[in-house]
C-alpha cells in the first residue's frame, strides 16, 4: 500500500515558517490539508494508501476526509509531550524543532473515532496492533436503523460490540442516527 509523509506537501512557506520556529495557524494548514485530501480521494480510487500528517484538530479532520469519510480510518499515535519532544531532540536533519511541540499539543483535538496507539510500543508492534483494529470483523450487523434498529445499535456498541450498520435513504433520519452512532464509538 503506498505510503504518504504529510510534511512533503507543505508548501515552501510553511516549511520556511516552521524552519524559524514559528507554529502554523488554520489559514496556513488548511491549503495543506486540501491537498492531503486529493492526494486521499485520487488514491482512493485504486488500492488506497496510508497518508501521516499533524490532523490536530476536528475540522482538519473533516477536511482531509471530504468525500472518503466512509472509507477512512484514523490512527492516532499517542504519546506524552515528554516522551515526544526526547524523540524529536533525538532526531537530525528534520526542520522540525521541539519548540513547536507545545502550540500543538496546545490544539490537539483528541479524535474519538480513531484506533488509538502508544507510541512506546515498537514499530513493528504499532503495526501489528493497527493491521489486528483494521481487519476486526463486526460482531453484529444491523439492517434499519429505525426505532428498534437504533436502539440496539446503540446498545450494543455501547456494550463495546462492533456493529455493521446498513440503513435505506432517509434523508436526515437514518443518516443521522448512523453518524451519531459512528461519532460516539
Ligand atoms: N515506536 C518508536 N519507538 C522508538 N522511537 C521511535 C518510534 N517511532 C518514532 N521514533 C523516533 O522518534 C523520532 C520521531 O519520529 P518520526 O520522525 O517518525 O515522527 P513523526 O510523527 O513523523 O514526526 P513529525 O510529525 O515531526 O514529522 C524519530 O527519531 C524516530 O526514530
Ligand atoms: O501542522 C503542522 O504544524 C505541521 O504539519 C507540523 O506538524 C509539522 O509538519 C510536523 O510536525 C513536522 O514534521
Amino acid at each position: 500500500m503506498p505510503f504518504f509523509d504529510g510534511d512533503d506537501y507543505h508548501p515552501e512557506s510553511n516549511v520556511l515558517k516552521m524552519s524559524k520556529g514559528q507554529p502554523l495557524n488554520d489559514e496556513d494548514r488548511i491549503g495543506w490539508l486540501k491537498t492531503l485530501n486529493e492526494l486521499a480521494i485520487n488514491q482512493s480510487k485504486n488500492k488506497g494508501c496510508v497518508i501521516v500528517c499533524s490532523a490536530l484538530k476536528e475540522f482538519y479532520r473533516d477536511i482531509l476526509t471530504v468525500d472518503i469519510q466512509n472509507n477512512s480510518k484514523w490512527v492516532f499515535l499517542h504519546g506524552s509531550f515528554n516522551q515526544i519532544t526526547d524523540r524529536i531532540n533525538n532526531r537530525e536533519g528534520h526542520f522540525m524543532s521541539s519548540d513547536l511541540l507545545k502550540s500543538q499539543f496546545d490544539i490537539l483535538e483528541e479524535p474519538k473515532n480513531a484506533i488509538k496507539i502508544d507510541i512506546s510500543l515498537t514499530p513493528n508492534k504499532i503495526v501489528e496492533v493497527i493491521e489486528k483494529e483494521l481487519l476486526k470483523k463486526s460482531e453484529f450487523g444491523l439492517f434499519g436503523l429505525g426505532v428498534m434498529g437504533k436502539n440496539i445499535s446503540r446498545n450494543l456498541a455501547n456494550k463495546g460490540f462492533n456493529v455493521s450498520l446498513f440503513n435505506r435513504h432517509v434523508v436526515g433520519l437514518e443518516e443521522n442516527v448512523a453518524i451519531n452512532l459512528k461519532m460516539n464509538l
